[in-house]
């Protein structure tokens, strides 16, 4: 089994609905990402021979995640009125509207899956909250080479 490995880093606000305590208001991290990709084999031919993918292909797959992200506010759908949506657009505040709630399990997800989505065998994404604070997500099935 070979492994890579990669990190990018955004910073984004956020706030988490139905929590009870100090999140439930807006606030911000420097979200870091570590990602991992993993295969039995390595490539056969050509430019990605000998290798599980090239670093400059997946490193710029991970940043590209995350440039999707960064200085944005991270909005769980349905967790804010039309209204205020509207008067944070309209101020030019860049909304990123997301289908979970905006947990480090679940950007752990969705990098994970959005790099399966783009053919990268991503087996682990490592999502930190803060420097100390670290949630992981782990692909069920080993993505095929
Ligand atoms: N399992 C999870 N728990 C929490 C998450 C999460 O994504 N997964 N997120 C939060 C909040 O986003 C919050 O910003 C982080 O809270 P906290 O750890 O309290 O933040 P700090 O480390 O900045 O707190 P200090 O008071 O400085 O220790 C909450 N929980
Ligand atoms: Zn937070």
């Amino acid at each position: 089994m070979y492994g890579l490995k990669t990190e990018a880093s955004f910073d984004s606000a956020h706030f988490l609905a139905d929590y009870y305590g100090k999140c439930e208001n807006l606030h911000g991290h420097r979200w870091r990402v570590v990602a991992y990709l993993r295969a039995d084999e390595l490539g056969a031919t050509g430019t990605q021979r000998d290798m599980v993918c090239d670093f400059g292909v997946f490193k710029r797959e991970v940043r590209a995640l995350a440039e999707e992200l960064d200085h944005t506010f991270l909005v769980e759908e349905g967790t804010l009125a039309p209204a205020t949506i509207e008067a944070l657009t309209s101020e030019g505040f860049s909304l990123t509207m997301l289908p979970f709630r905006t947990t480090a399990e679940n950007l752990a997800r969705h990098f994970c899956e959005r790099l399966r989505g783009r053919g990268m065998p991503c087996s682990q994404v490592d999502v930190y909250e803060t420097p100390l604070n670290c949630a992981t997500y782990v692909a069920e099935e080993p993505p095929a080479r």
